[in-house]
């Protein structure tokens, strides 16, 4: 680890905060004075545009060692081999799915390791998402990683991870996730050496909590449970390479100075880390099985009231009592398209083939649900409260049907339409 004392973090969600890591950094009733503190400059960091509505603009006031304008252009970045979003031809109406990543060659960092599997829409167009797959065995802490592209949700699966983030430090180990708004540099101290999971790209509106209906004032996941790091900064006047994701593309230059020297800042846009083990999962407590939007974590709403760009979805653990309901997933076919990942454990929909550290994607329309191992025993199931544990899995659903770059597509499991293949047919009177 880099650091040996534990961050501090501030709990809730898209609050405002005011942090200062050196006593007196933060200016005291405006925003930009004509001479800061101690010589820092000041940058407004800005997540929406300026003129969205009050309770969706996000956007932070930055006091930091160097203004981040000094740096020299951008080249492209080549070493980051499966970053692809590009499209891999006609996109066919098949379902696929992943084994998790093979490991990575020696000396892979977090970067060099990123592996796109799927995406859909442009970052260009300000909507879509891309998931792509970490796999790193190498600690690079001369180095900085920022998308402009998109904000980022970390899920790990294997491996704790330190985020190293120009508003503070997170830690973050399996069966957390964490955010980072566009824009926000970070590095990524690696304490177990190496680490894999999923890094979800949201080019759309910023994730905020989905809203709650008749649920009422609480429930799913609540804000409290949100922690935001305080100001932390590191004062290292070493070459420190930027490798900027811009319209799909990875571009990078280097530095004379670490720029996460960020010595203060307030705002409410920042990133911050959940613990999924504290959402509260609602469910039926008659029959049927409801859906899972009611599982959803976090949405990033489209320009269509309802359909989400993006919504981040668990299936945690819980207690299934539903009577005589079939209760895994039905057979279903969306018009919503569904990417799922498995953190550990098993998924309920699934008997096998789905392993943690996998992928699954269900694009608009196509027919699924349960493999027949599952109907069979779900089917033939003596209905008493059962407890699902030890499982967490979840999906990342959009309006856009996902692409699937050419490689991604050459590393599907050959025959995953066996999932659903020989149910017996239905016997009439
Ligand atoms: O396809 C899946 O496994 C995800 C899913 C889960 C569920 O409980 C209901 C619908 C759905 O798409
Ligand atoms: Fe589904």
């Amino acid at each position: 680890m880099l650091t040996s004392s534990s961050p501090a973090y501030v709990a809730g969600f898209g609050g405002h905060i005011a942090t200062e890591a050196v006593p007196g950094a933060l200016p005291k009733g405006r925003n930009s004075p004509q001479r800061p503190a101690f010589g820092l400059y000041t940058e407004q960091l800005s997540g929406t545009a300026f003129t969205m509505p009050r309770h969706e603009n996000r956007r932070s006031w930055l006091y930091r060692m160097r203004p981040s304008a000094d740096h020299r252009p951008f080249v492209a970045y080549d070493d980051a081999k499966g970053l692809n979003v590009t499209l891999a031809g006609p996109l066919a109406p098949n379902r696929l799915r992943w084994d998790p990543l093979p490991d990575p060659g020696p000396e892979t960092d977090f970067i060099d390791g990123l592996t796109t599997i799927v995406h859909n829409r442009a970052p260009s167009d300000l909507e879509g998402v891309a998931m792509h797959l970490y796999a790193a065995n190498r600690e690079r802490l001369d180095r900085v990683f920022v998308s402009a592209d998109g904000e980022l949700l970390v899920l790990p699966q294997d491996g704790r991870l330190e985020l190293l983030t120009e508003l503070g430090r997170i830690e973050l180990a399996a069966g957390q996730v964490a955010l980072i708004p566009r824009g926000v540099r970070f590095k990524i101290a690696l304490p177990d050496g190496s680490a894999r999971g999923y890094l979800a790209e949201n080019y759309g509106a910023p994730f905020r909590l989905p809203d709650l209906g008749p649920i009422g004032a609480n429930g799913l996941a609540n804000p409290r449970d949100f922690e935001t790091p305080v100001a932390w900064f590191e004062d290292r006047d070493e070459p420190t390479q930027v490798i900027q994701k811009y319209d799909g593309r990875l571009w990078a230059t280097t530095l004379d100075h670490s720029p996460l020297d960020v010595v203060a800042w307030h705002g409410n846009l920042a990133p911050c880390r959940y613990d999924l083990s504290h959402f509260n999962a609602i469910g039926t407590v008659s029959f049927d099985h409801p859906d899972p939007s009611i599982f959803t974590v976090l949405t990033s709403p489209s320009g269509m009231a309802g359909r989400a760009n993006v919504d981040f979805v668990i299936f945690p653990p819980r207690w299934m009592v539903a009577e005589d309901t079939f209760r895994p997933p039905w057979f279903h076919r969306n018009v919503m398209s569904e990417c799922m990942g498995l953190l550990t454990g098993a998924y309920d929909a699934k008997a096998e083939g789905f392993q943690p550290g996998g992928l699954s994607l269900h694009n608009m329309m196509s027919g699924h649900g349960p493999d027949v191992e599952t109907w069979r025993r779900a089917s033939e199931a003596d209905l008493k409260p059962h407890k699902i544990d030890g499982t967490m899995a979840f999906m990342i659903e959009s309006c856009w049907p996902f692409e699937v770059p050419a490689e991604a597509l050459g590393r599907a499991q050959p025959d995953y339409d066996a999932a659903w293949a020989d149910f017996p047919k239905a016997r009439l009177p």
